[in-house]
C-alpha cells in the first residue's frame, strides 16, 4: 500500500518523507494550500483534528504527529533500508533520548525563529524582534550542548546516523537558509561536521529537490 503524506511542503512532513526515503517506503504526497485554509477544512479535520501537517494515510490506517510517524515507520520496515533506531536497547534508547532532545530542547526555540523570520508576514502577524533574539540565544545555548555531545560521537545516538539525526533535518535547513543564520551552525565544528554529513544524504537531497518552500 502506497502511504499518503499530506502537506509535503512543509517541515514536519518532510521528517516523515527522508524517513520513508530513507526506509526505501514508496509514498503519494497530498500538497495542501495553507494560505486557502486547506489544513482547516472539515474533511481534512476528520483525519487530523488539530488541523496540522504531517497526516499519513496506509490503507485505513491514519497516523498525525511526525515523529510518531517515523518512529512507526522505522520499526515497520526494520528489515529494509537504513536502520535508523539501532541495533540493541541501549542504542535505540539514546535514539530515543535525542529525538526527545530535539522535540523539547530544539524545536521550540527554532520553530520561533522560523515563524517570525520566515512567516510572520505570510501569515499576517507581527515579527517579534524581542522573540528572535530570545530564540537565537536558547538556541545557542542548546547547539552548545550539541557540539559537546557530538565532539564524542560522529552523530547524536553514537556511531550511527538514525531518526535522532533526521529528525533535525528540515528546521535546521531553514536556519542555515531563508533564516540566515548558518553561522550558529558553521562556528561549532562538530555541529558543522554533522549538518554537512546529514544534510548531504541521498534522502535528504531528494526531498529539498521534490518539495520547495510551503508558502
Ligand atoms: N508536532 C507536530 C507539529 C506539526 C505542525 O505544527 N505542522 C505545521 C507546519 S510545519 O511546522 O511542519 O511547517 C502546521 O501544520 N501548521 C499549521 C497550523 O499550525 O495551523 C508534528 O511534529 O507533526
Amino acid at each position: 500500500m502506497v502511504v499518503k503524506v499530506y502537506g509535503p511542503a512543509f517541515a514536519c512532513p518532510k521528517r516523515v518523507l527522508a524517513c520513508l526515503i530513507e526506509k526505501e517506503v514508496e509514498f503519494e504526497a497530498v500538497p495542501l494550500d495553507f494560505l486557502k485554509g486547506e489544513h482547516k477544512d472539515p474533511e481534512f479535520l476528520k483525519l487530523q483534528p488539530f488541523g496540522t501537517v504531517p497526516v499519513t494515510q496506509d490503507g485505513d490506517y491514519v497516523l498525525y504527529e511526525s515523529r510518531a510517524i517515523m518512529r512507526y515507520y522505522a520499526e515497520k520496515y526494520k528489515s529494509q533500508g537504513t536502520d535508523l533506531l539501532g541495533k540493541t536497547i541501549e542504542e535505540r534508547g539514546q535514539v530515543e533520548n535525542w529525538v526527545e532532545v530535539e522535540a523539547h530542547n530544539f524545536n521550540p526555540p527554532i520553530f520561533n525563529l522560523t515563524l517570525h523570520v520566515m512567516f510572520s508576514s505570510k501569515l499576517g502577524f507581527p515579527r517579534d524582534e524581542n522573540v528572535i533574539k530570545e530564540s537565537e540565544e536558547k538556541l545557542g545555548k542548546v547547539l552548545d550542548i550539541y557540539e559537546e555531545r557530538l565532539s564524542k560521537s560522529k552523530y547524536l545516538a553514537g556511531d550511527f546516523f538514525s531518526l535522532a539525526d533526521l529528525t533535525h533535518l528540515p528546521f535546521t535547513q531553514y536556519l542555515v537558509g531563508p533564516i540566515g543564520k548558518e553561522h550558529m551552525i558553521t562556528s561549532r565544528k562538530h555541529v558543522n561536521a554533522w549538518w554537512n554529513d546529514i544534510s548531504n544524504r541521498p534522502s535528504w537531497q531528494k526531498v529539498l529537490q521534490l518539495y520547495d518552500a510551503p508558502l
